[in-house]
């Protein structure tokens, strides 16, 4: 148990008014902005870092963003030292795209192939861990439209300048392409329907994230080693997790990157998709120590949206408290 694990944490507002949550997010969220690259090159300061792009066919938008990396943080400034592309069983072109573009191609099946291979996302991140050797990892989506090097270099800031921080995530607007045009809101479905509810309820210590299940972070090596990875898309709740439960919410960060655009995947996908969430809760509700009764489910959701004004992420939080009523027969006295 460290000093701000969840048994220590106050997960909820405490009878002074102090809001625990509000506190880590005014003292834990940076802006991409915050961070130089030629300053973080300097901060380095002998580590090396390893960016890893996980890919399943993703032909159309892994080549543009090996380039970018690879121009302005690898050949501009040597801030990335490795950019790998894990082949996630692709049937199209992307292994061959993302090697012309300048990134070292490893095939997810042909990692540890004793130990077999597991279809999903967190089978590529898993494996990516033996196929880098950077002392930070920054995960990357590969199916990114619109997209900045400032997403590694945000992801970078606070894991190169802040001691004690051990991980970093991506805060972000979520806009929504429905096939004919790009809306400004709407993207993250599973991460509002499904994540955010699940963290509120169970883990109310991680409802500053704003986006819990992006899959843009970045983390130290020993700190991911340290922990399992969840399958397929339960991985990226999984590691919010279980690095929360290892290390504190202090050692967490997230840092607003601006907008991420992305292939929003149709209803029946996702459903998969929140599955995959609810398994890795699960999972860790046990593992953790989290199952009924060992603490009082969270009764507060916490909504984010960026404010017109001033630019930043604000969060609202609405009572959740639904109750339940006894069967009737036993007010009636039958
Ligand atoms: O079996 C898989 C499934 C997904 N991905 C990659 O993981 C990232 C996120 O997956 P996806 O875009 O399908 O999820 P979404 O962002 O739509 O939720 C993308 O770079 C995918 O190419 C992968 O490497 N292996
Ligand atoms: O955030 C979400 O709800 C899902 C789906 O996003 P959209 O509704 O298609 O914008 O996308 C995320 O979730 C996946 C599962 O954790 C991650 O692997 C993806 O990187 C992330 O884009």
């Amino acid at each position: 148990m460290t000093e701000n694990s969840p048994t220590a944490f106050a997960d909820r507002i405490d009878a002074t008014g102090v809001d625990p949550v509000r506190d880590w997010s005014a003292r834990r969220t940076y802006r991409a902005a915050d961070f130089r690259p030629a300053d973080l090159v300097a901060a380095k300061a002998g580590r090396r870092v390893s960016v890893v792009l996980p890919a399943r066919n993703e032909e159309s938008t892994v080549g543009v963003i090996v380039e970018a990396l690879r121009t302005e943080l690898v050949i501009g400034v040597p801030l990335i030292d490795e950019l790998v592309v894990v082949d996630s069983h692709s049937t199209d072109t992307t292994a061959a795209v993302a090697r012309t573009a300048g990134a070292r191609v490893v095939a997810q099946g042909e990692i540890l192939p004793a130990l077999g291979d597991v279809p999903g996302k967190g089978e590529a991140l898993w494996k990516s861990l033996v196929a880098t050797d950077g002392d930070i990892v920054v995960f990357l989506d590969s199916d990114l439209r619109e997209f900045d090097t400032d997403f590694a270099v945000g992801l970078l800031g606070p894991l190169l300048t802040e001691p004690g921080v051990v991980f970093s995530k991506g805060a972000f607007d979520r806009p929504l392409d429905d096939g004919r045009t790009v809306l400004p809101a709407g993207g993250g479905r599973v991460t509002e329907l499904v994540a955010r509810p699940l963290l509120a309820t169970h883990w109310p210590a991680l409802t500053g994230f704003i986006q819990p299940l992006g899959g843009e972070y970045a983390g130290t090596r020993a700190a991911l080693e340290s922990i399992p990875f969840a399958g397929a898309y339960g991985v990226d709740i999984g590691i919010l997790i279980d690095l929360y439960e290892a290390f504190g919410l202090d050692a967490l960060a997230q840092v607003d990157l601006g907008r991420r655009v992305h292939r929003n995947s149709p209803d029946s996908a996702l459903a998969v998709m929140a599955m995959h969430q609810h398994l890795a809760v699960l999972e860790r509700l046990q593992r953790h120590g989290r199952v009924a009764g060992a603490a009082a489910p969270g009764d507060t959701l916490r909504l984010h949206r960026r404010d017109g004004v001033s630019g930043e992420f604000v969060s609202e939080s609405v009572a959740v408290a639904p109750g339940e009523r006894p069967p009737m027969r036993e007010v009636r006295g039958g």
